[in-house]
């Protein structure tokens, strides 16, 4: 099946009719009509938990960068500067920030200007550790910028083996190079071209993260105007180019290669639906993430079903993780 036959077979998942409490709901929260309707199949027990807590902002977090620092060395020189820091159980190098001084601000210090850390949601620390890549992987990175995965991937790979970054905006490279500089990541080719692009070569890689472009949908506690930004039509074109970027994913990787999808997206329309397409479709097969506090993903979705497969991703919520939203699947090619 192609991407269009895809598209068509799931064309109902972009065809929602919101009910009157849908309705109430997105007038009381702010939020669209449609996205309210959906959350209601999503997860209805919970949802006006869900609904009050996008509008709590979440507590800022960091990753520290140990090829620079010692992680307990970076804390005591933040704490000493009036910050105090938590250490997050399930995450190697991240940290929440439960206090902040009126100055400097976390981006205006120098231990930050120094590279020894990075300002990330915790939810997007997640997926570099689920690919959890080696010293001598090849690793391609499809979306890049601004390049907080991409220094992760780098940390994690201790400046050896080879990461590929591209990114395909001219505007937002300028920020990944800055990042890529800042936090002294050494193995890193930078291409700015469309990720599609790379078919045309014979390259093929051992390890692929598509942190893919998307709606945004689990960014709404820190930026509310996402509650009113995406229209259904917008959702349909993601999830195309979704498709066409997992499809790209796919043919670029090794036999046995391991590809992470990400979102910092919530909408099933843009994370399930997309892996349910290479599980189905190109005969990728998913690896259970453990480990972390987050749902499985879902399985079925406003009358939709997909693969089993599916529940071995996660979904990281507001209101039952305290993160950003965020979907992060391990798929694997055989
Ligand atoms: C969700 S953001 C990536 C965030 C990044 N991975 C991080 O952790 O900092 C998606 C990025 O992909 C870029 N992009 C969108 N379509 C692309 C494509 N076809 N090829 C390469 N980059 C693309 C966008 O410009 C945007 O910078």
């Amino acid at each position: 099946m192609n991407i269009n036959e895809y598209i068509k077979r799931y064309e109902k998942l972009f065809i929602v009719s919101p009910s009157f409490r849908a309705k109430q709901l997105a007038r009381k929260y702010g939020f669209l009509d449609y996205m309210i309707e959906r959350y209601i199949h999503m997860m209805e027990d919970e949802l006006e938990d869900f609904l009050y807590h996008c509008s709590v902002p979440l507590v800022k977090s960091i990753r520290c960068n140990d090829l620079l620092i010692d992680c307990e060395r970076l804390v005591s020189r933040l704490e000493n500067k009036g910050f105090k820091l938590e250490k997050v159980k399930w995450l190697p190098h991240g940290y929440k920030v439960i206090k902040q001084p009126k100055t400097p601000s976390l981006g205006a210090t120098i231990e930050y200007l120094s590279g020894y850390y990075y300002i990330q949601g915790l939810a997007s620390m997640v997926p570099p550790y689920v690919l959890s890549p080696l010293e001598n992987d090849l690793v391609l990175d499809m979306a890049a910028s601004p390049g907080s995965k991409t220094t992760q991937l780098s940390q994690l790979m201790r400046n050896k083996g080879l990461i590929l970054a591209v990114e395909k905006s001219r505007d937002r490279i300028r920020s990944l190079m800055s990042n890529i500089n800042r936090m002294k990541a050494k193995n890193v080719i930078l291409l700015r071209t469309d990720s599609k692009n790379l078919i045309k070569t014979s390259m093929k890689f051992s390890k692929i993260l598509l942190d893919a472009p998307c709606s945004g949908e689990g960014l709404i506690p820190e930026d509310p105007s996402r509650k009113t930004k995406t229209s259904m039509s917008d959702l349909k074109i993601f999830f195309e180019e979704q498709l066409k970027l997992i499809t790209t994913a796919y043919l670029l990787l090794e036999e046995e290669g391991i590809l992470v999808y990400s979102t910092c997206s919530i909408a099933p329309e843009e994370d399930e639906a997309v892996v349910n397409f290479a599980i189905e479709e190109l005969g990728m097969k998913t690896d259970k993430i453990e480990g972390y506090p987050a749902n499985p993903g879902l399985e079925e979705f406003m009358n939709v079903k997909f693969s089993s497969e599916v529940k071995n991703c996660i979904r990281f919520y507001p209101h039952k993780s305290h993160t950003e939203g965020f979907f992060v699947c391990r798929l694997r090619k055989n």
